[in-house]
């Protein structure tokens, strides 16, 4: 039992420059030994998947188009992915979506339509692919998945991303219990705030950042890489009787008022 990931393959979803999550985690499965299939949406990022993959020190990598918001699209991507590989080991779900412009003020002026938009994408999105990804998980494997802690308790804020991640958090247990007798785990990291792209549209997130480096039992923020080693210990064998769970990495900040 170790931490190697040798002759496993992974799909990580949701690379979308070097400072992403999922390039966190990309990079500490590979340098485990994990082989990787990387999945994109929108044109514009390919480039840039595709240039970040070149720098891992493995030629293997496969980059395929995946709109988590299209059945048919997850289905055409999994089943490509089927034919060039055949088995899949785990897989690494790194999206969230919500208007920014609903991540301010009073969460109950929330539309009809961002909330819907923000639970297809940030948590839909996840039973989605897990649906299609069992099919090639038949030697058993790990999924997991990016949460925050505004889906635990009200970050000021976070508004329907916290809604969203509350049902993404349920739907982990739920799933959790569908595919634990295919030896499937399903897991979530629960993420202290990073400045990514995705975070480039929140209104005073330098003070979110502050509080944490202010404030959180180790004093410092969180980085890619700190989230890159708890997916590689969820993905491997050293997690193997965890599953539906929940693992803050957030220097503690959870555990505080
Ligand atoms: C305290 O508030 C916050 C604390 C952390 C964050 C960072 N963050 C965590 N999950 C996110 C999902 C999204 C965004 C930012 C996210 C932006 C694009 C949509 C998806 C955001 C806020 C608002």
């Amino acid at each position: 039992m170790n931490l190697s990931l040798d002759n496993r393959t992974y799909v990580v979803m949701g690379v979308a420059n070097k400072r992403s999550i999922a390039w966190g985690i990309a990079q500490a499965l590979s340098n485990a030994g994990a082989r990787l299939i990387f999945t994109y949406a929108g044109d514009r990022l390919e480039k840039n998947v595709r240039q970040l993959a070149d720098t891992l020190d493995r030629d293997d990598s496969i980059i395929l188009p995946c709109d988590i918001t299209d059945d048919e699209e997850i289905e055409k991507t999994f089943a490509t992915i089927k034919e060039e590989v055949g088995v899949i080991h785990g897989l690494a779900h790194c999206i969230a979506f919500a208007n920014t412009d609903e991540l301010k003020g009073e969460y109950l002026n929330t539309s009809r339509e961002g909330f819907l938009l923000a639970h297809n994408i940030s948590s839909y999105s996840l039973t989605a692919v897990t649906k299609a990804a069992r099919p090639l998980m038949t030697e058993g494997g790990s999924i997991v998945t990016m949460t925050y802690l505004g889906g635990e308790r009200v970050v000021q804020n976070y508004n329907v991303m916290g809604v969203a991640k509350a049902s993404l958090d349920a739907s982990v247990k739920y799933l959790a219990n569908d595919v634990g007798k295919d030896g499937i785990r399903v897991n979530a990291i629960s993420a202290g705030p990073i400045r990514t792209l995705a975070a480039k549209g929140i209104s005073d997130f330098n003070s979110v950042l502050k509080q944490i480096e202010e404030r959180s039992p180790l004093r410092r923020t969180v980085t890619p890489e700190d989230v890159g080693n708890t997916a590689l210990f969820l993905m491997s064998d050293l997690s193997s009787a965890i599953t539906g769970e929940m693992i803050h990495v957030d220097s503690g900040f959870n555990t505080i008022s």
